[in-house]
């Protein structure tokens, strides 16, 4: 869908920059937005109705969305499908956890999102200071994900790297450069630091709210995780499920290895245009040490200090 006459002057009235694989972004609300987000995020906005028993996994993109997303449906299906049944054996996990600003506001304006089974599980990129008012004023539960962003900038430059070469937007900028804007705040849904920031202050105000994971912390002890999302969004794991060992089926079921290898995530296509497999490339951390240098690691340190110090949030990088 094209942008109306009115969105079309409210972008023109907005700073506007290409991201590093000159994909075009503007600035809206403090954010870089896609420009072909910018509609679905305005339909987003006005006609989101929130239920309060809905679930919504937040993230900067590459810090484990679709980690989450499966986990998420795991946790919250696992007693509609066994594990050995499970919808993740045969589909994406973004074709089951629908991505609000991406999937559900780009074709209509006011999709109909009654018959998504309940609780309804959605996702989003977006910063929490754009979200729709219904949903921050409901009580549905946020699960945000972050990651040590030098292994995120290396997962992001290495998917559109892929991208590209299915659909080329323009010329890919230099990895130096490219990481110079990163750190500047630069990219898709940046910066990086305001939006894990409006997510963790958030997170501290109200926790009953917003539950903020880590990316290493989850590859460290999924177990813990696993149980600890389960207990936020209301479902915990009951004695029996725990001793009958769940919980580790479920970590299992969602790990790496076992995701990328199964045939839908090999051969697959997502939205049409987004190779599945591109969703799954190491799954390691601390892999940035094999694309970026000491210097760039400690440019890195600075930006952080430079933004999260008081905050008490600390990144393992
Ligand atoms: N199950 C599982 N376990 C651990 N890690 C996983 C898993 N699935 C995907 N990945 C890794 O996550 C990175 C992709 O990030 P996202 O899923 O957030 O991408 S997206 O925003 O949805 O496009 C990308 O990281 P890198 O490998 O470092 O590129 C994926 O490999």
């Amino acid at each position: 869908m094209s942008l109306s006459m009115e969105e079309e002057s409210l972008l023109q009235s907005l700073e506007q920059q290409r991201n590093w694989d000159g994909l075009p972004m503007c600035k809206y609300q403090g954010f870089w937005c896609p420009i072909f987000i910018l509609r679905p995020l305005l339909s987003f906005q006005r006609n989101f109705k929130a239920r309060d028993s809905d679930i919504v996994l937040a993230s900067v993109p590459k810090s484990g969305t679709t980690w989450l997303k499966a986990l998420l449906f795991s946790i919250v299906n696992r007693n509609n499908f066994p594990i050995d049944q499970s919808p993740l054996l045969t589909t994406n996990s973004h074709k089951l956890v629908f991505s609000l600003e991406c999937f559900c506001y780009t074709k209509h304006d006011n999709p109909d999102l009654e018959n998504v089974p309940q609780p309804r599980l959605f996702s989003t990129h977006l910063p929490l200071q754009v979200l729709a008012n219904s949903l921050i004023n409901s009580k549905c539960k946020i699960v945000y994900i972050c990651r040590n962003p030098l292994d995120q900038f290396v997962s992001e430059r290495h998917f559109l790297l892929k991208k590209q070469r299915d659909k080329p937007y323009g010329e890919m900028l230099p990895l130096e450069e490219a990481f110079e804007l990163f750190c500047n705040g630069v990219h898709a849904f940046g910066p990086f630091c305001d939006h894990l920031l409006g997510y963790w202050n958030a997170s501290l105000e109200n926790p009953d709210k917003v539950l903020f994971l880590k990316y290493e912390d989850l590859k460290r002890d999924p177990l813990s995780d696993v149980k600890k999302i389960a207990e936020f969004v209301g479902l915990p794991f009951s004695e029996e499920e725990e001793k009958a060992g769940l919980v580790g089926e479920i970590s299992k079921l969602c790990s790496f290895d076992k995701l990328r290898d199964l045939e839908v995530n090999k051969t697959g296509v997502h939205a049409g245009t987004v190779k599945n497999k591109f969703f799954y490339r190491k799954g390691d951390v601390g892999d940035w040490v094999n694309h970026l240098t000491p210097e760039m690691a400690e440019r890195m340190k600075e930006v952080l200090e430079a933004k999260l110090t008081g905050s008490g949030l600390v990144l393992d990088i």
